[in-house]
């Protein structure tokens, strides 16, 4: 069975007649929008709002009516995946490569729904590399105080090939080993002039769920503080 597809989909049953919806990225999220594609084709009305190009295509594809970016405001609910979740639903995503439109959307979104196999549930975020979306320009100099922060940085797609966003940005692949304090690491990351945006996810995700070896889901609530 498909943890990935079993998480995707039990999400879906949160959405709702009438609702914005964002799609997120990923072969989670995958599952999550092919659900919804087929409660469309059985008569629900919703407006997708897409987290990157690949998303948007399969939206199209299956028919999902896709709301106007110079519209875009206040969204219901969106369902994306992630790459690490801890308890308290802080997150690292951008695995996939969509984390600068992700967070954009997860900004504006009442509830942030998280998809996921149970392999991405951990106690303490930081082993998975944290993606960073950075500048082309002088992304070398950046990468340097990047890595003047204590980490690893790696151009994904290396120096011949870097992988490029949808936004046209590079991503650095940070190793920095367990992360203790997010907050703060997020903070020095972003007064990094040519940083656009970190993948990391802090107090944005409501509620995830999980996909289980036994089949079940698992859904975990974002502690009360
Ligand atoms: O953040 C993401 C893309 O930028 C994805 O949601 C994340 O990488 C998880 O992907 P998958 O569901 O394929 O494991």
């Amino acid at each position: 069975m498909d943890k990935k597809k079993l998480a995707g989909e039990a999400a879906v049953e949160l959405v709702e007649d009438g609702m914005i919806v964002g799609l997120g990225t990923g072969s989670t999220a995958y599952w999550a929008i092919q659900a919804i594609g087929r409660k469309v084709a059985a008569g629900l009305r919703i407006q997708g709002v897409p987290t990157s190009v690949q998303s948007e295509t399969l939206a199209l594809q299956l028919g999902i009516p896709l709301l106007p970016w110079a519209e875009l405001g206040r969204i219901d609910l969106t369902i994306d995946g992630a790459d690490e979740l801890d308890p308290q639903l802080q997150l690292i995503k951008g695995g996939g490569g969509a984390l600068l439109r992700e967070k954009i959307v997860a900004s504006l979104s009442q509830q942030l729904i998280i998809v996921a196999d149970e392999s991405k549930a951990v106690d303490r975020l930081g082993a998975f590399p944290l993606p960073v979306e950075i500048v082309p320009f002088a992304w070398q100099a950046t990468r340097r105080q990047v890595r003047a922060l204590g980490c690893e940085a790696a151009l994904r797609g290396g120096e011949t090939e870097p992988f490029v966003t949808d936004n046209g940005n590079y991503i650095l692949d940070c190793k920095f080993g367990v992360i203790e304090h997010a907050h703060d690491l997020q903070v020095q990351l972003s007064a990094i002039p040519g940083v656009v945006e970190t993948g990391l996810f802090l107090g944005m995700a409501s509620a995830a769920y999980i996909g289980c070896s036994d089949g079940t889901v698992k859904r975990l609530d974002k502690p009360a503080i």
